[in-house]
């Protein structure tokens, strides 16, 4: 099909010779001057059946025409408050300017949301070229409207080409339609080179490339909220003209606010609101025709003070004229979507249906996608010291681990209260060590125990040790009773019941500060360790089988892992899952308030991408650095800790990676229903710790109340963290029964978040 792409006219290049106006185009007449095999603006406009009988004639008053928005008797307030907007009608006649005026607050933003399928009404109907607002299959939403919204609404990280490529893309114009478009409005706004960040403009040329991004795409339907704030006169004049012509050539719809009244004098039609309501539209001449003032302003004032509906000097027949006259004649077919009965069925201009196969749908969400997903990775580049951080901190959280938790504790200092010799007897009995000697057994005990670990310290009394304990410089002390020896040795050859003080006196008391789980247990095991060294090295030295002095109880080899104090295995896994899992929490949460606390995020929807496609969007860019966050961690887990990873390191690392899109999609989910990044940040910090704490990764699920367990077993990184577990240290499968639930926890999350977003979006935040 044929279609028309726009230059500027031979005239636009002359130069005035005023300063001001040097090379500030003269005139700006479109004139269509190329044939494409794509199909473009006239011709989305011109694929519009007039379903008046007649049409809307070149001669005929813009303001009489067919309708391209409707809005009857429409509704609307935010949670059960006052009515923003009340019993509201709204006609704006295609291929006209239509200027919104109203005061601050009265509602014009909320009405220019409700046309563009952003909120929903609460009682009335709202039709964009015959088509329900939110629903339809005209691309509007999409690539038939370009919206500015009162923001700026560009990402300051961007370039004033990468915006207008952005838009391009979302809407689906080709490259070279974007070139030519970005070299016209350099030209007409006056912008500076397109290279430039859009951080480094002023609020004035981030406007002019705000503008210039929503008219990109050449759409048939125009929503300009307050573009011309902060812009200089001669180019808002620019603006106007540009905007007259498109209405008038190419049969643009526009609907611009403003607070500059006088502008509004170029408009063909004016909607004045007040407190929600529409006072009156009409043409500029009749605004001021029907007031007691000789301007615009003087006019539209006096409406604003008195507040009631103008009345007309005909019976209130202009009023009439402009929602109701152009409307006569043509019945269009009734649909679901039709209001009830009224005039709303006729009049109106209507836009020829998107005919798109599933195929081709997908290939437009596929080009939105590829669009955001740029977006989002120019976005990240951009933000290289963020990025970097996000990059390592996942890797450098599990390498403190491994520093941390790599060694047996030292230097732990032990009272001894040795009432059988004290040091320097036993010092000079040293000899008798290994000799089968059982005298001075507390002295020989004393030196299987391993002094990297425990270093003791002689006491006379146990107040004095206990003193110590109570300062904090001692972890505990041993109290070795008089004659230990002696009383041992008769209690083991005795070989029938004892006195109690025989067998009082053959026991070492030890009294430890118990409030370090780690070292109490350290210390512990390293004494038992010593202990039953000792016991069988005696036993040798007499000849003895060394096994009659052992426990009946032995441990083998382990079956997976190894017998030693190492936490290290244990812990990374779970620390590795956990961490990866936070930081997208946090990094897509914030962005995500980010881009639409500053209107991106409503472009983005107005451009016509799906909640899905962002979903999309964020999961592959996000894929890009949970890889290389992945590599690290495997890197110190497997380099620097020297953690053999026993099954599948694929299967290890296809977890890791399904643990950050759990965090991603958590992180889309917050930055949905926050307002704040603040708002973000204390949520996410908040879940983080209950979530490290009951998910088995400090102290094990099995040491929980049993009601603690059933819950903490459905939380995201427990059943994860004993899959990675099962697979970095016992070798699992994906079908062992402790790796798969793990995968499908986290699928789980990310579908319950998905739906979670899509639901919040769909059923609260539209209301
Ligand atoms: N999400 C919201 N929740 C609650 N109230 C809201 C919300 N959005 C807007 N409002 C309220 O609705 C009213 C109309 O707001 P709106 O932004 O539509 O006004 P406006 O006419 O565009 O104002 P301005 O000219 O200052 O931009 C205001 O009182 C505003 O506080």
């Amino acid at each position: 099909m044929a279609s028309h792409t726009w230059k500027l006219s031979s005239d636009t290049h002359t130069c005035s010779n005023d300063k001001n106006q040097n090379c500030i185009p003269q005139s700006f007449r479109l004139t269509s001057f190329e044939e494409t095999q794509n199909q473009s603006h006239n011709e989305r406009v011109n694929n519009a059946q007039i379903l008046m009988a007649g049409g809307d004639s070149e001669g005929s008053s813009r303001l009489e025409g067919n309708a391209a928005i409707v809005c009857q008797n429409v509704k609307k307030w935010y949670n059960k408050g006052k009515p923003v907007l009340s019993d509201l009608n709204m006609r704006v006649p295609c291929g006209s300017v239509y200027a919104l005026l109203g005061s601050s607050g009265c509602g014009k933003t909320t009405l220019l949301s409700c046309i563009l399928g952003m909120s929903r009404v609460n009682e009335g109907s709202i039709f964009v070229y015959g088509e329900n607002a939110r629903i339809n299959n005209i691309g509007i939403p999409g690539r038939n409207v370009g919206f500015m919204p009162q923001q700026i609404s560009l990402y300051p990280e961007f370039t004033i080409q990468e915006s207008f490529n952005y838009f391009a893309s979302l809407g689906g114009s080709t490259n070279n339609q974007c070139v030519a478009k970005s070299e016209f409005f350099t030209l007409l706004l006056k912008l500076p080179s397109l290279n430039r960040k859009i951080s480094t403009l002023s609020g004035g040329e981030q406007r002019r490339v705000s503008f210039a991004a929503a008219l990109i795409n050449e759409p048939p339907l125009l929503v300009l909220d307050e573009p011309t704030v902060g812009i200089d006169p001669i180019v808002r004049q620019t603006i106007w003209r540009y905007l007259e012509d498109l209405a008038s050539i190419k049969r643009t719809s526009v609907i611009i606010t403003t607070h500059y009244i006088e502008e509004a004098r170029r408009a063909n039609v004016i909607g004045v609101m007040r407190q929600g309501k529409m006072l009156v539209e009409l043409t500029p001449q009749q605004l001021i025709e029907n007031s007691n003032s000789t301007s615009l302003e003087g006019a539209v004032l006096q409406l604003f003070k008195s507040g009631l509906e103008l009345q007309d000097r005909s019976g209130d027949k202009t009023r009439q004229n402009v929602c109701n006259s152009a409307c006569a004649g043509v019945e269009t077919q009734e649909s679901e979507s039709d209001p009830p009965k009224s005039n709303l069925k006729t009049g109106v201009y209507r836009m020829a249906k998107l005919k798109r196969t599933k195929a081709e749908g997908l290939k437009q969400s596929g080009t939105r996608i590829k669009a955001l997903t740029y977006k989002n990775f120019i976005v990240m580049i951009r933000n290289i010291f963020l990025l970097s951080f996000a990059i390592w901190i996942p890797a450098a959280e599990v390498f403190t681990v491994v520093i941390t938790y790599d060694f047996n504790p030292t230097n732990l200092k032990v009272g001894i209260i040795n009432q059988e010799a004290n040091s320097s007897v036993c010092d000079s009995k040293r000899s008798i060590q290994r000799n089968c000697s059982f005298e001075y057994l507390s002295c020989q005990y004393l030196e299987f125990v391993d002094h990297d670990t425990v270093e003791f310290v002689h006491f006379e009394l146990a107040q004095d040790a206990e003193a110590a304990v109570h300062s904090g410089w001692l972890k505990g002390y041993l109290v070795f009773p008089p004659d230990i020896s002696q009383n041992l040795f008769d209690l083991v050859s005795s070989g029938s019941s004892v006195d109690d003080s025989v067998y009082n006196s053959s026991i070492v008391i030890g009294r430890f500060d118990e409030t370090d789980k780690a070292i109490s247990i350290a210390l512990k095991v390293t004494l038992f360790k010593a202990l039953d060294e000792f016991i069988s090295t005696l036993l040798l030295s007499c000849d003895l089988d060394p096994r009659i002095g052992k426990s009946s109880l032995q441990y083998a080899l382990p079956l997976y892992g190894n017998s030693y104090l190492d936490f290290r295995d244990y812990t990374c896994p779970s620390v590795a899952l956990a961490s990866i899992m936070t930081f997208p929490i946090i990094i897509l949460g914030t962005r995500l308030v980010d881009e639409r606390n500053s209107g991106m995020l409503a472009r983005c929807f107005v451009a016509g991408a799906q909640t899905w496609e962002i979903f999309i969007s964020y999961f592959l860019t996000e894929f890009w650095s949970l890889f290389a966050q992945g590599i690290l961690i495997f890197m110190v887990t497997l380099v620097i800790a020297g953690i053999k990873i026993v099954g599948s390191i694929w299967l290890a690392f296809t977890l890791l990676i399904l643990s950050g899109f759990c965090g991603s999609s958590f992180g889309i989910l917050l930055g949905t229903v926050c307002r704040t990044k603040l708002d973000v940040a204390i949520l996410a910090m908040s879940i983080f710790f209950p979530n490290i704490f009951l998910s088995g990764i400090i102290w094990p699920v099995e040491g929980m109340p049993e009601v603690l367990q059933s819950i903490v077993n459905i939380l995201p990184c427990t059943l994860p963290a004993e899959s990675m577990r099962s697979i970095v240290l016992r070798g699992f499968g994906f079908f062992h029964g402790r790796v798969w639930p793990g995968f499908a926890v986290l699928v789980f999350y990310i579908l319950f978040y998905c739906a979670l977003t899509v639901s919040y979006k769909k059923f609260i935040k539209r209301k």
